[in-house]
């Protein structure tokens, strides 16, 4: 992290993370992982998505990697039910000068997926999703994501080690961490097995799944 991630992220983005880390809303580490970010900033570069939807917003730190990431007509779509953590991340958004390129809908995310498929027809619109929200809903969103996002488009998934417990006997699981293990392990056997992707969980971060919608 000191030599290979740390050195190369964004300013902004580390005066986000700064930001985020001196909130109440920094309690927890729910920020994604600077070093997925920097995993995730160099896809976005290469798959050059023209519009993206994120699930999962916090204080941003992901959505900004994404805007800073995609070219200068991208749009995103980032939803989430909470404000109140999104506006400790927005003035780094804005002076990043990318706040065009986002679409802040508040709102669970499972009525507006519906409400992108079946009311506005956006099937096949999205280049590249990013979900990292409620882990519950992570089967609901990937079958919704794999039609809104295109053939040959990219979902990426966060959180799919949840700590390394998925590859832990249960007895070795603090109990708080027993349920997400649980959700876990059951998302990455679903995609596992779901030959419409390829897919590949890396170990960096909390565990971080790319998939590739290839029918
Ligand atoms: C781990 S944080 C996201 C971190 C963010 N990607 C970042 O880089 O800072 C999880 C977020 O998911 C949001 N969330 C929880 N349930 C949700 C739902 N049903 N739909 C959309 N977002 C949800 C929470 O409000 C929280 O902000």
């Amino acid at each position: 992290m000191e030599t290979t991630v740390y050195p190369r992220e964004p300013q902004v983005l580390k005066e986000l993370r700064d930001a985020t880390e001196k909130t109440n809303f920094g309690s927890s580490p729910m920020a994604a992982d600077p070093h997925a970010s920097q995993l995730m900033s160099m896809l976005l570069r290469m798959v050059n998505p023209k519009r993206t939807i994120e699930i999962g917003v916090y204080t941003g730190y992901s959505l900004l990697t994404t805007a800073l990431s995609t070219p200068p007509d991208a749009k995103i779509t980032a939803i989430d039910p909470e404000h109140a953590s999104y506006e400790i991340g927005l003035p780094f958004i804005i002076k990043a000068g990318i706040e065009q390129k986002i679409d802040f809908i508040q709102s669970q995310a499972l009525p507006v997926l519906d409400d992108l498929l079946l009311l506005q027809k956006e099937e096949g619109s999205f280049d590249f999703a990013f979900v990292d929200a409620d882990k519950q809903n992570y089967g609901n969103y990937h079958e919704r994501l794999m039609k809104l996002v295109k053939i040959g488009g990219v979902i990426v998934y966060d959180n799919t080690l949840w700590g390394g417990t998925v590859a832990k006997p249960d007895g070795e699981v603090p109990g708080c961490k027993r349920e997400g293990k649980v959700l876990a392990a059951e998302f990455n056997r679903r995609i596992a097995a779901d030959n419409r992707v390829e897919i590949c969980l890396l170990p960096l971060g909390d565990g971080i799944t790319i998939c590739r919608r290839i029918s």
